[in-house]
């Protein structure tokens, strides 16, 4: 499976350390920046990474800043992205399971490396479930088609 992976300044040693830690799974990565601590702005990083998700470049994509707040808004921006901000394991797994969360957003300045790849390994693990969670979040879609241009 590939996946796109994307953070700003704020999450660049958290996403440098999922980076690491997909590839030893056997994960195909690919990574769309950013490639060091410098400032740069989140929204940028976010768009890079939906935008491959949703032209199935990767099947999935994480992303990380300061707080995992940024980037996820940003991505979620993109229409049929749906960006979880996570800091926990039932949420990571509640994410696909029920939302169907096609990205993961994570706060470097929030969770340490050892949760946060637990998270990483819940949320890749978890399959959405279908039935009742897919009539909603087929409600998600229709709300963007209302808004969208
Ligand atoms: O978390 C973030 C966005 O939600 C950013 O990483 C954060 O705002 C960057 O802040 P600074 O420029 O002060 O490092």
């Amino acid at each position: 499976m590939k996946i796109g992976i994307g953070s700003d300044h704020g999450g660049y040693n958290l996403k440098e350390e999922i980076k690491k830690y997909l590839q030893e799974k056997g994960y195909e990565v690919v990574d769309f920046g950013t490639k060091s601590i410098e400032s740069v702005d989140y929204p940028d990083y976010g768009l890079a990474v939906a935008e491959a998700v949703i032209n199935k470049e990767v099947e999935k994509g994480i992303v990380c800043c300061g707080t995992g707040i940024g980037i996820s808004l940003a991505a979620n921006k993109v229409p049929g992205i749906r960006c979880a901000v996570v800091s926990d394991t039932f949420s990571a797994r509640m994410s696909r399971a029920h939302n169907n969360a096609n990205m993961l957003s994570l706060g470097e300045r929030v969770v340490g490396r050892g949760l946060a790849l637990e998270i990483v390994d819940a949320w890749m693990n978890t399959e959405f479930e279908g039935d009742r969670h897919l009539r909603r979040v087929n409600k998600l879609t229709e709300i963007e088609n209302k808004y969208s241009k």
